[in-house]
């Protein structure tokens, strides 16, 4: 097995008496999308920075790519996107790309160029005259352009719209099927579950758990809505497995199910279904219970 590509043991910050970060180990394997999951506050930011080196650990310790965060030969191999971008306004794209280019020993200039074209960037504009938006795609543009092992990206998406949230996805699974490490850290659950396999998720600078994200929704609850020709029979749905609630009404049932919902699928198939409706759910009341301290 080589070395994961990041790993923290007994990672620790404090800011006089809030603990920030709180004895966190954590091991991101090789070529894996790990989501870092957390509430504002919880820590996210603050572990990054530790990782980059840019902090040090008031305790514990940390590797990147099997060496500290701050070591050159480290940093080259990552492309990280901050939260908050401040770059010089007066400076172009172009600028930037070629002062990081030349910070990191050289960059991917076809890829670089097609990464341009493909977020419909200007290089030439000063940084202060372009959007929110754009000023996002020109972070992304530096944190990709030397097409690193591993990309360390904090809110990668705010502020894109969903058309260019979309295009950023398609990348970072092309750079994943290149054999890159992520490490995405997010508060918006939608975002991790489209492009993680596992996540941690942070509440007040504890790791509460890791886990996959096929397992957590395994256990996440889902809630349907069956819609019938007639009212549905009462009493086919409550002691199918999974069924943790049933309500009819005269133009159908609304379950909450547990799990697999194949038995009530089966169950529904005496019916005449005319609709059936799944509002959302999926995982993200389970991720509340977990930023809430629930015990889920
Ligand atoms: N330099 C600092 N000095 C003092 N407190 C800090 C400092 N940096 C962060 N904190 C505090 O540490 C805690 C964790 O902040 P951090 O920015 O890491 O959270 P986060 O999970 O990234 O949140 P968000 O999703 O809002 O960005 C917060 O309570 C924050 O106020």
């Amino acid at each position: 097995m080589p070395d994961p590509a990041i790993e923290t043991r007994g990672l620790t910050k404090r800011f006089g008496s809030l603990v920030a970060v709180d004895r966190l180990d954590l091991a991101v394997h090789r070529g894996e999308v790990f989501g870092f999951l957390g509430p504002n506050g919880a820590g996210k930011t603050t572990t990054i920075r530790l990782l980059l080196g840019f902090i040090n650990p008031t305790a514990g310790s940390s590797l990147v790519l099997g060496r500290p965060g701050a070591d050159p030969a480290a940093r080259r191999r990552i492309g990280y996107l901050p939260a908050d971008l401040a770059f010089d306004p007066r400076y172009t794209t172009s600028d930037l790309i070629e002062f990081f280019g030349s910070l990191r020993g050289g960059y991917d200039r076809p890829f670089t160029a097609a990464l341009l074209e493909r977020f419909a960037l200007d290089p030439y504009r000063p940084i202060g005259d372009l959007s929110t938006g754009n000023r996002r795609k020109v972070g992304i543009v530096q944190a990709f352009m030397h097409r690193p092992d591993l990309y360390i990206l904090d809110e990668p998406t705010s502020g894109l719209d969903p058309l260019l949230q979309q295009e950023f996805h398609r990348l970072v699974r092309e750079e994943v099927a290149r054999g890159a490490t992520v490490f995405l850290s997010s508060h918006v659950l939608p975002e991790v579950e489209a492009l993680a396999s596992r996540v941690g998720i942070l509440r007040r600078g504890r790791l509460v758990t890791v886990a996959a994200i096929d397992d957590l929704r395994r256990k996440a609850r889902q809630r349907i809505d069956i819609y019938t020709a007639g009212p549905p029979p009462r009493g086919l749905f409550e002691r199918l497995p999974g069924v943790r609630a049933v309500s009819y009404h005269d133009g159908g049932v609304h379950l909450v199910v547990e799990g697999s919902v194949d038995a009530v699928i089966k169950a529904a198939a005496g019916l005449t279904v005319e609709r059936i409706h799944t509002p959302g759910q999926d995982l993200e009341e389970l991720f509340l219970e977990y930023y809430q301290g629930g015990d889920a």
